[in-house]
């Protein structure tokens, strides 16, 4: 954790989520308030239902954010969902550049920026993502490929209001792996060096296999200020224990 830094659980739920799970959402939008003076909590459910969990989390300490934003607010782009539309529904976070969509998509560092851009003209906060391939590690690349994603991903205007960095090695995601404490420690403190000139205090978040169990520790990491959760966020319990395990009681 950074002394003076309000931490933020993100979860992502990726494509996952049918309305049969809105209960989830439900449950930890009930949990938030409880939770609020001691950090803040975002759920990003698939574009499907934004709205309706939204809704649910109408007059909550929850915010619910989208995965994914196309560069441009309309247009014809098939398939594609805008910054504008997600802020439409009430969103106030989108995450930008996923490995996922790195990979899947292949999203370059500067569409990436665009789509942060993007979500600040909506008035949404990107979640920037950045991390290194299991390879790259292996070959000592991991602080300069971070960095060089970093500087192609990161968007103009960028501050610690509008912008949240998350460090998640591609090789950690999803697989029960996680990096040394040491080594999160290592990434972070180069990304706090990165940003804090530029923009001071921007919170950067870990992800990659963050589970209850290991999260305390995570969180316990200098220059961690919260976490974006995958699988662990698809059930309200799982994901409300990394958020206690994360809490600080004397969040700004
Ligand atoms: O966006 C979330 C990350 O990709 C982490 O996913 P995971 O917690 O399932 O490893």
């Amino acid at each position: 954790m950074t002394p003076g830094i309000r931490p933020l659980v993100a979860g992502n739920w990726k494509m996952n989520g049918l309305r049969a799970r809105l209960g989830e959402i439900k449950r930890v939008a009930d949990a938030s308030d409880a939770l609020a003076p001691n950090c803040d909590l975002l759920l990003c459910p698939p574009a499907t239902l934004t709205y309706v969990a939204t809704t649910l989390a109408q007059d909550t300490a929850l915010c619910i954010g989208g995965q994914d934003c196309h560069p441009e607010s309309s247009g014809a782009h098939t398939g594609d969902v805008s910054a504008a539309m997600l802020a439409d529904c009430f969103a106030t976070h989108v995450i930008a550049g996923h490995s996922e969509r790195r990979a899947d998509h292949g999203e370059s560092d500067d569409l990436v920026r665009q789509k942060a851009e993007a979500a600040h003209a909506a008035g949404l906060i990107a979640i920037v993502c950045v991390g290194e391939t299991r390879f790259e590690r292996e070959n000592g690349e991991t602080i300069a490929v971070v960095g060089r994603q970093l500087e192609g991903s990161l968007p103009v205007g960028a501050t610690a209001r509008n912008t949240v960095i998350a460090y998640e090695p591609v090789w950690a995601i999803g697989t029960g792996l996680t990096p040394s404490l040491e080594d999160i420690g290592e990434v972070h403190d180069f990304l706090r060096q990165r940003t804090e000139t530029l923009a001071p205090g921007m919170r950067l978040l870990y992800g990659g296999s963050v589970k209850p169990d290991n999260a305390g520790a995570i969180m316990g990491v200098a220059n961690v200020d919260g976490a974006l959760v995958g699988g662990a966020s698809l059930d309200a319990g799982g994901f409300l224990a990394i958020a206690e395990a994360t809490a600080q009681p004397d969040a700004p």
